[in-house]
């Protein structure tokens, strides 16, 4: 795989209407053993901590949700160095009670995708992981703490479930995803985060409310063209609050994440 002189620490998937982040970048076209990423990734710095970025849907969003190559991405951020991720995400909301524009750092989520490959751990040895709690304890306070600080008044915890998509949900499906307690819904957290958990890599989602889903509002149901809008939005606050989490993340980890993988024999090397 192509190396680069620069060694991110950090990683940045970027998703809808999030498809560029970081100034005076270098790109690399990394390839990995299940294929090339989603595009290529650019490696820049922030307040001195070196960043990779990818979007993951592609820069020019030609990746639907149920066709991201997700292995690729996390694979090729871990072989460029990054060991912590930082998750932007267009949502959908399940309660009227977080409203477009709302920020939320969840802290379970429930998959509810059907095709998608979720190891990397296909044959050769059994691995089973501890997903009980999916996200970085260490990102997501983190994150909450630098979104209160920039006023955004951040939803601290709660449940994303990732639908299969490339639709919406029907009405009577988000109505049952409310009924379960789980608040927010999008299309791509599963499996991005297991998969960045079984390389040992710490992931902290960050959730844009951009609609409230089919059975929550009254209207039509959501659409792409919503999405898209409200994103756009808001993407001139959430930039500087990605690059105020990165400030602050702490370069070691405090965290249970890079022990994820301790005492188990792993049938590939890590990159
Ligand atoms: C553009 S509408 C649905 C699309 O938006 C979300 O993308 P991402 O999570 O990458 O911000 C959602 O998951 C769907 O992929
Ligand atoms: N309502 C919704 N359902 C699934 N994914 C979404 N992404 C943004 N809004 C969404």
């Amino acid at each position: 795989m192509a190396q680069t002189t620069s060694q991110p620490e950090i990683g940045v998937i970027g998703g809808s209407g999030f498809y560029s982040f970081l100034d005076d970048i270098e790109e690399v076209r990394p390839d990995t053993p299940y294929g090339p990423p989603s595009d290529a990734i650019a490696i820049g710095e922030i307040a001195g901590r070196r960043v990779a970025f990818i979007p993951r849907h592609g820069r020019d969003h030609r990746h639907p949700p149920h066709r991201i190559p997700y292995r690729a991405n996390l694979w090729a951020l871990r072989a460029l160095g990054v060991r912590q991720i930082v998750a932007p995400s267009a949502v959908g909301s399940l309660t009227p009670d977080y409203g477009a524009g709302t920020l939320a750092v969840p802290d379970q989520l429930v998959d509810r995708t059907q095709s998608r490959v979720q190891t990397f751990y296909d044959e050769g040895a059994a691995v089973h992981l501890s997903f009980a709690d999916p996200y970085c304890p260490t990102g997501r306070q983190t994150a909450l703490a630098a979104a209160r600080t920039a006023q955004w008044a951040p939803v601290d915890g709660g449940t994303l479930v990732v639908i299969e998509g490339p639709r919406f949900s029907t009405r009577a499906e988000s109505r049952w995803y409310a009924a379960q307690g789980w608040t927010l819904i999008g299309m791509t957290g599963h499996p991005e985060a297991v998969l960045a958990r079984e390389l040992a890599l710490c992931y902290t989602p960050l959730c844009l409310v951009t609609d409230l889903d089919a059975g929550i509002e009254e209207g039509e149901g959501v659409t792409m063209e919503e999405v898209f809008r409200v994103f756009g939005e808001n993407i001139d606050r959430l930039r500087p609050l990605v690059a105020e989490v990165i400030k602050s993340l702490p370069q070691n980890r405090p965290c249970p994440c890079p022990h994820s993988l301790d005492g188990i024999k792993l049938p590939i090397p890590l990159p």
